[in-house]
């Protein structure tokens, strides 16, 4: 027998935010982890911090033991609706968009910033070889 998910928008699972009342977002799946927060190795404010949005890069990023993976499934409730899915997906695509445009336009102020470092030993070779030609 198929058991239906629990549905919940992003709105009603971003409002358990507080360390009486914790819902994590991972990979759309929505894990009530209150109970969880004091045996948590990684501390309690990590997970309060993650609450709001799909926190699965950073959960990935630690690197969590197979045996996390497991205990986490103890603490799922439902999964984000539809909407609530894609609304998360495009905000990703719009913050990676933005870190490629923040890339490229940082990139032409590297040659710049070694122009001026440039400029700056030259003045100091110039005023040096004044220096010296004014004292001898
Ligand atoms: C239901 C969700 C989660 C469960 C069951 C869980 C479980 C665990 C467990 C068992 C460990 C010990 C190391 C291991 O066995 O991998 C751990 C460590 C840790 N976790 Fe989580 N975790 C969850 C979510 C998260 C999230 C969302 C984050 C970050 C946003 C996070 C950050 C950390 C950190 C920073 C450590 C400490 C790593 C270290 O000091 O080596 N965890 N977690």
């Amino acid at each position: 027998m198929s058991k239906i998910a629990e549905l919940y928008t992003l709105e009603e699972a971003s409002k358990h935010n507080t360390k009486k009342d914790c819902w994590l977002i991972l990979d759309g799946k929505v894990y009530n982890v209150t109970e969880y927060l004091d045996d948590h190795p990684g501390g309690d404010d990590v997970l309060v911090n993650a609450t709001g949005r799909d926190a699965i890069e950073d959960f990935d990023l630690v690197g969590h033991s197979k045996s996390a993976r497991e205990l986490m499934e103890n603490y799922l409730i439902g999964e984000l609706d539809q909407p609530s899915v894609l609304h998360l997906q495009q905000q990703q695509q719009q913050q990676q968009q933005q870190k490629v445009a923040q890339q490229t336009t940082q990139k032409p102020s590297e040659p710049a910033l070694n122009c001026k470092y440039l400029f700056i030993s030259v003045a100091i070779v110039c005023i040096s070889a004044i220096a010296g030609y004014m004292y001898y």
